[in-house]
């Protein structure tokens, strides 16, 4: 067994009964990658230097650990890092060294995290396959000819292959929960302004949510607990009480009352994959929970309201990028509108380009009703429906993903379809409630998810019937050959 595969008390165990030492473990993921990434692609930018150093700063140190004492976490590279580069998988980044750490980043070396590198993904996190990142795709562990999910496809392969103990992705749309499903990992989406926002480079800001992905349930409850809490520098941070997630974890989910939306077993769901999901709610039943049939009405408009409204967001969040201020500066421009379109088209790859020109046309005067402001009204309908389910249930449950991993090339020039391997996973983020994926079996030898959706600001009972399942079963265990 892996260092990584054991669990975080045991690791800190050995660790205080210096059985196993804090460079020990980083120079494990040090290893870890070097063996595998020329496979997988996670990294875009490795800390080796900075990581050692922390490593040996954290064995000499004394007095009381941190919550996340020791453990090598990769960081997703649009969440930005003082001094290490972070280019969102964009050329126009390519350059780029922030002057400051996101809040995320500053919690988790406070609770001695280790950074170890960043994470490569679907440029400015626009995709679902990572083949977007303008530097190289990631591979799925899984099978090198998959892809590993997107945008978070960095964040999900690096755990998967077991090369660092965590890791941080961005969810949008889907981004953390869908790769998470496809590389058999635990990724967990908390509700939106939960986690700080900070020091993330914006996408759709009113979707943009930072969390944790992980091998078990019991480590997305202590990571979520080292990043969660209110934060004055990001505007829509909430003022909520963090409960302690771990102690949520009883293992009980007797009289849990589960929703299961008939709308997400529908067309494009693959049988394999409802199978393992319906699977799954056998094994709730036998632990004393209760399931009924539901319907979230709004559900099919759902992917078109989120490309409209999260293009429109990133037309305008993306403006700053202009060769001026930010990224990479075209050569000799002849004068600056020139400077702007050259710089734009040179940085930018086909998906930003797109997305930019979609969202830009939403917002025009004379389109604005008929697109932008009905997609907002289309929001709130969603978000309603997932109101009333909640005055009857604890949670909802479907498939993170309508199939599993598929073939990198196989829907690259094809954008729509693309689109629609968000289906189960955008009606939560547009909601702004929490969503976890966890792995619930396979189907052909791949990673199936089933995704957990709760109330705003209830991660403690998504958490707990996460945890309850992964209790009676076996499939977060299964690691990919590699
Ligand atoms: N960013 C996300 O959450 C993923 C989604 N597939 C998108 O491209 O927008």
């Amino acid at each position: 067994m892996s260092l990584f595969d054991q669990r975080l008390s045991e690791v800190h165990n050995r660790l205080h009964h210096k059985d196993l030492s804090v460079s020990e473990l980083v120079d494990a993921s040090l290893k870890r990658i070097a063996e595998t990434d020329g496979k997988i692609g996670a990294f875009l930018t490795l800390d080796e230097e900075g990581a050692r150093k922390a490593a040996s700063e954290l064995d000499s140190s004394s007095g009381e650990r941190g919550l996340l004492f020791g453990l090598p976490a990769g960081i997703k590279d649009n969440i930005v890092t003082e001094g290490l580069r972070t280019t969102c998988a964009s050329r126009f980044l390519s350059n780029y060294d922030p002057i400051y750490d996101a809040t995320v980043v500053e919690k988790l070396r406070s609770a001695q995290a280790v950074t170890v590198g960043k994470l490569n993904m679907d440029e400015f996190a626009m995709g679902g396959s990572n083949e977007n990142s303008s530097y190289h795709p990631v591979r799925n562990p899984w099978d090198t000819t998959r892809v590993p999910g997107g945008s978070s496809g960095g964040s999900a392969a690096s755990v998967a292959a077991g090369q660092v103990y965590f890791s941080l992705g961005s969810d949008t749309g889907g981004s953390i929960r869908q790769p998470a499903a496809y590389c058999g990992v635990v990724g967990l989406k908390p509700t939106y302004g939960l986690v700080s926002r900070f020091g993330l480079v914006a996408f759709a800001s009113s979707l943009d949510q930072i969390g944790p992905i992980t091998k078990n349930v019991e480590d997305a409850a202590f990571v979520l607990q080292a990043i969660a809490g209110h934060d004055g520098r990001d505007s829509t941070s909430a003022n909520v009480d963090i409960p302690d997630y771990a102690s949520a974890l009883t293992g009980d989910v007797k009289g849990l009352r589960i929703a299961v939306p008939k709308e997400y077993f529908g067309e494009g769901i693959d049988p394999q994959v409802k199978e393992r999901v319906l699977e799954a709610l056998k094994t709730y039943e036998s632990m004393g929970a209760v399931w009924e049939e539901v319907s979230l009405p709004h559900t099919e408009y759902a992917v078109a309201t989120y490309y409209l409204l999260s293009s429109s967001e990133a037309s305008s969040n993306l403006a700053r990028f202009d060769g001026v201020r930010y990224g990479v500066r075209a050569e000799d421009p002849a004068n600056l509108l020139d400077l702007y379109r050259r710089s734009r088209s040179e940085g930018f790859g086909p998906e930003v380009k797109r997305r930019i020109m979609l969202g830009t046309y939403a917002l025009s005067s004379g389109y604005y009703d008929a697109y932008y402001k009905k997609a907002q009204q289309v929001r709130t309908l969603i978000k309603r429906d997932f109101d009333q389910v909640f005055e009857k249930y604890d949670v909802i449950v479907s498939p993170t993903a309508p199939t599993t991993a598929f073939r990198l090339g196989e829907q690259v020039d094809d954008p729509l379809t693309m689109y629609l391997n968000d289906i189960c996973t955008i009606p939560a983020s547009l909601a702004g409630v929490p969503a976890i994926s966890i792995p619930c079996g396979l189907a052909d030898g791949l990673p199936v998810g089933l995704q957990i959706m709760g109330k705003p600001f209830d991660e403690a009972t998504v958490l707990r019937a996460a945890h309850a399942f992964e209790g009676r079963t076996e499939f977060h265990k299964l690691r990919p050959a590699l």
